[in-house]
């Protein structure tokens, strides 16, 4: 049996929902990606009651302070055994090699190159010359430098980066099928275009968990790859 890269991205406010989703769609997803949302709500205890599940976890944090800051809150999740960690790559090359020597051995540690909601003008309105491309590539390419497992970063961007980094684990949000809703993303592809181009985990939230049958729409995504 193939490894399924779908890592369903359970950004739900309550967590008994967010734990029947899981339990609902476990068996066409190959882990859990909690977030932002999930975890300033429901913190350890929600982590704790998802793992039950049985599937890995990704703790989608995108820490981005201070490398000492930093340092301290990966020891904090080290407990929660997650499979998956992320951190910004702006935070710059200490605080990744920071980052990283304080997360579990069993833990990847990936760095957000440039949010999936981002493109080009948005990169000129807070200061970036580069676009959305070359600017993923060269924090690709500091997160390779200082040590990290892979990197967070769109479809569009995947294939180029794998070229540089080729035993690189890479993460892509930001997917929807070719008639789904955008919402908040710029740089968009299908789960399959993503898969093809080389990423390692396909991050799908909102096209699975605001379907009206998540179970129909996970197995329609997992049947696409
Ligand atoms: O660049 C990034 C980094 C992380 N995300 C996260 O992925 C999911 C995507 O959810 P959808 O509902 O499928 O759009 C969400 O949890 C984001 O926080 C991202 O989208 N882009």
């Amino acid at each position: 049996m193939h490894h399924n890269p779908i890592y369903v991205a359970l950004d739900l406010p309550r967590l008994d929902a967010a734990e029947a989703l899981a339990r609902k769609v476990k068996d066409h997803v190959g882990g859990i990606k909690l977030g932002l949302e999930f975890f300033c709500a429901h913190g350890h205890h929600g982590v704790h009651e998802l793992a039950k599940v049985g599937l890995p976890i990704f703790l989608d944090l995108k820490l981005h302070d201070i490398p000492n800051t930093v340092a301290a809150a990966m020891q904090a999740i080290h407990v929660l055994q997650p499979s998956i960690v992320t951190i910004h790559a702006a935070g710059g090359r200490a605080m990744m090699e920071d980052a990283k020597a304080a997360a579990g051995e069993n833990t990847k540690v990936v760095a957000v190159t440039v949010l999936t909601s981002l493109d080009d003008d948005d990169l000129t309105s807070i200061g970036v010359s580069a676009n959305a491309h070359d600017q993923a590539l060269r924090l690709a390419d500091l997160a390779h430098s200082a040590g990290l497992d892979g990197i967070v970063c769109s479809g569009h961007e995947v294939g180029a980066i794998k070229k540089q980094w080729k035993d690189g684990f890479f993460v892509v949000p930001g997917l929807r099928l070719p008639d789904g809703s955008l919402g908040d993303q710029k740089r968009s592809v299908s789960p399959r275009m993503a898969r093809d181009a080389g990423a390692s985990v396909l991050v799908i939230g909102r096209p699975i968990t605001r379907a009206e049958d998540p179970l129909a729409a996970a197995r329609a995504i997992e049947g696409t790859l």
